[in-house]
């Protein structure tokens, strides 16, 4: 039986906690959950659920297995209608119902409430689900999106979503056995793609979006990015893999070749990213942000979100965010960075973003985890000179990203907005350097220990300026950080911590 994952507003409230600058690599090691046993060392991995949509395999990688179901068939042709006009911008380019502020009545109005009980297809399931996360955060958010336009300030959302969209989409979630809001996989992002040529590769250029908030090129852009990147993660994947089985049977050339893949895959990967400068401009995300916010540590909903006819209760979930992509806690995981995180609430909150992604995702991230703790690869790695090279190239790209990242939440967020938490509910000013910081600090220290005489001679020149560039880097950072804390003040610091056993979180059973 699959039970939802429903993220209930605790009875004792949230507590607030503070982490100010960037975290120090003091104190480690609590973040990992992972317990090492001799089963896990030999442990091939499984999929549990092979038969979702979203199912890690070395082709598809952490994309839906077929491409999604780019139209509903016509008995929920009410609902594609309202999706259609809702847009700021409709397809004939005059103003949508969220322009006008007149979304919210014609769903009161003109959406039946389906019964999907009956609903079994898997593919149709999902396609449901991605639109009925749309219908609901166009509705709980399009007041703060008209408020927003007005001031720059979010107000408050609706604090009730109607039986007409809160029963079907709960009744969907229970079915995928996700939460009953929208997702950076199963909705906004990897499950909104349609090929233009179906016989042509998932490359930007050969993409169209299915569903949109806005209507603008620059949502466009950025939904599309994150599409073509994952597109290439297959071979990281496989190449992950590959190295944890290289390291179980003490196979060092083998482990050597896989790092070298996972690095290759890491470079194509940034590569895409770094084409989201100019495919969605800084200038535009302001204008679809407002409804890839969350439920949960937002101050657009301080008791959450009453679903009429689900529950008496008021839930609150995360919003859509980047940081439910599976490809750089792959990373984390199995170069063991995700074990020395700092310990501190923004890491629990790292956590907490890992539970927001599809169960097959969940389920080899945590077998990669749990795995790599097993037969250590971090020690292997640096048991040896040229491993230890290539361990630190992998770790290498996971900073690039990550800087990058933070380059674009600079350009895109903090120069446009002092709204102090991100669509995840993340702190703005804390979170992100968190992670970033913990790599930097990751590559310091093995940088530290390579013993660059061991070295091949053509692997000398790229440790020295990777350890020259993260040196630099963690400094640069710090200052940063420490200047714009000082400046915004604690709020865009400030976490709120994560429920541990909110009232009706339960595992998959
Ligand atoms: C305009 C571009 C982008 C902006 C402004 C942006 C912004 C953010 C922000 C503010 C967060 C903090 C979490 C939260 O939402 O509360 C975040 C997290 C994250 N985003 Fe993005 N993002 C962008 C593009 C991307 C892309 C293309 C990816 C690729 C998959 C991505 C992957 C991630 C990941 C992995 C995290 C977690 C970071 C970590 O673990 O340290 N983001 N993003």
């Amino acid at each position: 039986m699959i039970r939802t994952r429903l993220a209930r507003v605790p009875a004792t409230g949230l507590s607030r906690v503070h982490v100010r600058g960037v975290a120090t690599s003091l104190p480690r090691r609590l973040a990992s959950e992972a317990s090492p046993s001799v089963a896990a060392k030999v442990q091939p991995w499984v999929n549990p659920f092979p038969n979702d949509t979203f199912s890690v395999g070395p082709n598809n990688g952490f994309l839906p297995t077929k491409d999604p179901l780019a139209v509903l068939p016509k008995e929920y042709e009410v609902m594609d209608d309202l999706l259609e006009r809702m847009r700021l911008v409709k397809k004939d380019g005059t103003p949508g119902l969220l322009a006008t502020g007149d979304f919210g009545a014609a769903v009161d109005k003109e959406l039946p409430e389906y019964d999907l009980t009956k609903v079994n297809d898997g593919e149709l399931l999902s396609a449901l689900y991605r639109d009925l996360t749309f219908v609901a955060s166009a509705y709980l958010l399009e007041p703060c999106d008209i408020q927003y336009r007005k001031d720059k300030t979010y107000g408050l959302g609706r604090q009730t979503l109607p039986r007409n969209i809160a029963v079907p989409l709960n009744q969907v979630a229970e079915k995928i056995g996700q939460r009953p809001f929208m997702e950076y996989a199963l909705s906004y992002a990897l499950y909104n793609y349609k090929r233009v040529d179906p016989t042509k590769p998932i490359d930007y250029d050969n993409l169209e979006l299915i569903r949109g908030f806005s209507g603008y090129d620059d949502e466009h852009g950025f939904i599309l990015v994150h599409v073509s990147m994952v597109h290439h993660s297959g071979k990281l994947a496989s190449a992950s893999l590959r190295a944890l089985d290289a390291v179980a049977a003490n196979d060092r050339p083998a482990f050597n070749q896989a790092m070298q893949d996972v690095v290759s895959s890491y470079q194509t990967i940034n590569g895409v990213m770094e084409t989201m400068w100019g495919r969605s401009k800084p200038e535009g995300y302001m204008s679809y942000r407002t409804f890839i916010m969350g439920t949960k540590a937002q101050p657009m909903f301080p008791g959450g979100v009453i679903y009429e006819g689900v529950s008496d209760e008021p839930f609150k979930m995360r919003g859509e965010s980047g940081a439910n992509d599976s490809m750089v806690p792959l990373g984390d995981n199995l170069l063991e960075i995700t074990a020395q995180m700092p310990v501190n609430p923004l890491t629990e909150v790292l956590r907490d973003f890992r539970t927001y992604r599809p169960r097959n995702h969940q389920a080899f991230l945590e077998y990669v985890e749990k795995r790599a703790a097993a037969v250590g690869v971090r020690e292997f790695a640096l048991e040896n000179a040229n491993s230890a090279a290539y361990y630190l190239a992998a770790v290498d790209q996971i900073r690039a990203f990550r800087h990058r990242h933070w380059n674009f939440t600079m350009h895109y967020i903090v120069t446009k907005t002092k709204h102090p938490v991100a669509t995840g509910g993340s702190p703005i000013l804390s979170w992100l350097p968190n992670q970033l910081g913990a790599v930097l600090d990751v590559m310091n220290e093995t940088h530290a220990g390579i013993k660059y005489d061991e070295l091949d001679p053509q692997l000398q020149v790229m440790v020295e300026e990777i350890g020259l560039r993260s040196e630099a880097q963690k400094r640069v950072l710090t200052r940063q950080v420490a200047k714009l804390q000082a400046e915004r003040g604690e709020d865009s610091t400030v976490v709120d911590a994560v429920e541990k056993k909110p009232v009706n979180e339960s595992a998959y059973a």
